[in-house]
């Protein structure tokens, strides 16, 4: 017989962008995206991280004090990073995020033709990036929607002992 209990496309392409997530450097929110389209097939993955040669030990990972001491002028967003990272036109396709995009990913989201954004966490509804991020998406037309329950992924990796 056939398994039954196996992931929805949503909670696969969720699992996908929190996998991604992990790939991130950032103490305090890791962020993960999937961009799938129409034929459900995965077209960029991206997560928060610094530019290319932009080295992780030497850029501040830090959210406090003098702007240019924290990581928030330096860090591309996980939907950017998975825009850049597409392998195709990215016209009618959806993105998962782990966290609600805020209004600068929200513009690049809109202009690359994505029409969907399935998100998990909103832990910054009601802030001003997050407001214009909602504001755009309706007069844009993009689809919001909320999975109603929140996906772990748990990874664990064994490294063989190599016996000379
Ligand atoms: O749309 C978004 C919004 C934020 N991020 C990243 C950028 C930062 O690395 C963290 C946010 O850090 P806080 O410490 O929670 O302020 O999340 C993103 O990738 N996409
Ligand atoms: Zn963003």
């Amino acid at each position: 017989m056939k398994r039954a209990d196996v992931l929805s496309w949503d909670e696969y392409f969720m699992s996908m962008a929190h996998l991604s997530a992990k790939r991130s450097k950032d103490p305090s929110t890791q962020v993960g995206a999937c961009i799938v389209n129409s034929q459900k097939r995965v077209v960029g993955l991206g997560y928060n991280g610094f530019p290319k040669g932009c080295d992780d030990n030497e850029f501040p990972w830090g959210r406090d004090g003098e702007f240019l001491d924290t990581k928030y002028p330096y860090v591309v967003h996980a939907e950017l990073n998975a825009i850049l990272n597409s392998i195709q036109d990215l016209n009618g396709c959806t993105i998962y995020v782990s966290l609600f995009p805020c209004n600068e990913c929200a513009k690049a989201i809109i202009q690359s033709g994505i029409k969907c954004v399935v998100y998990e966490s909103d832990k910054y509804a009601g802030t001003e990036a997050n407001i214009a991020s909602k504001k755009m998406f309706r007069d844009a037309g993009v689809e919001l929607v909320q999975l109603t329950y929140e996906i772990t992924v748990d990874v664990n990796v064994k490294k063989s002992v190599q016996n000379l």
